[in-house]
């Protein structure tokens, strides 16, 4: 790299997806421009159908571009890799494993026993689920068997962690619980987050940046540094007003999404 040269984190450059099914093709965005700097958390905001977890999957590797590039550190990234960890609404976890071996289990191979059930133990800390390490899955609540989800993409140590509405399916309380963990793990782990969600307020309340997109055609609308102080209460006045001005920006985009439902 040349003196002053910026190496750009995570790039994204005129990426496009289009579906193809034996019926149609469907393109569900198109010129997607974005770069993400380490350690920033970024949010990913738009109505239901614009793509965001399309988005998401391609940066994890789970879908290819249609078009254009998306590059880690300067490398394409073309299928999934260790140094992207992905966190669904949906944890996904081993039912007929405890706790802790959910989180050793993909560290197989990569370090002894017990220095997996070492390293589990520190992310089980970071959650605060230490007390929980013997208990399956189905004695954890829906908060909690996230927690452990997010544990163990912790525990890869991936670059970049990708979470696709991951506290969506969670009740209000616990959710505002997840956020304040959220906060201390990113702020403990340093790590970049590129975040999904169709809640303004949880982009708000979360992020460095929020990139929101609109639909048909899928597109960015606005790309919005978040620069109010943490801990972000609803109650602040600036929390407010971003929540006014990226509400107005959105309307149109969801009454567009309404309109075309209700017609077909
Ligand atoms: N494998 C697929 N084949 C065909 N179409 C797909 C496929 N996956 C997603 N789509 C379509 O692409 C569009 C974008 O879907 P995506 O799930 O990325 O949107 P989203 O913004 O995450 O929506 P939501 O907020 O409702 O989760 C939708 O119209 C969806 O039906």
């Amino acid at each position: 790299m040349n003196e002053g040269e910026v190496l750009l984190f995570l790039q994204l450059k005129q990426v496009g997806k289009t579906f193809t099914t034996e019926e149609k093709q469907f393109q569900v965005f198109s010129n997607i421009d974005l770069d993400i700097t380490e350690n920033q958390f970024v949010s990913i905001l738009g109505p239901s159908g614009c793509g965001k977890s399309t988005l998401l999957s391609m940066v994890a590797g789970l879908e290819e571009a249609s078009e254009g590039t998306i590059s880690l550190e300067g490398s394409l990234i073309k299928t999934p890799g260790p140094d992207r960890g992905m966190v669904f609404q949906q944890p996904s976890l081993f039912p007929w494993l405890n706790v802790r071996d959910n989180i050793t289990f993909p560290l197989k191979g990569k370090m002894t026993k017990q220095e997996a059930n070492d390293h589990a133990d520190h992310f089980l800390k970071m959650v605060q689920l230490s007390r929980f390490k013997e208990n399956y899955i189905f004695e954890l609540s829906g908060g909690m068997q996230q927690r452990v989800a997010i544990a163990r993409a912790l525990a890869m140590d991936p670059k970049v962690l990708l979470m696709d509405e991951p506290f969506g399916a969670l009740d209000e309380q616990t959710r505002h619980i997840m956020h304040d963990e959220l906060m201390k793990i990113w702020q403990e782990t340093q790590k970049t987050i590129l975040f999904v969600t169709h809640s303004i307020n949880e982009a708000i309340k979360l992020s460095d940046r929020i990139v929101v997109m609109g639909t048909r055609p899928g597109r960015i609308i606005a790309d919005i540094n978040v620069d109010i102080p943490r801990p972000r209460e609803r109650s602040n006045l600036e929390v407010i007003e971003l929540e006014k001005e990226i509400m107005s920006l959105l309307e149109g985009e969801i009454n567009k999404v309404l309109k075309e439902e209700l017609n077909q």
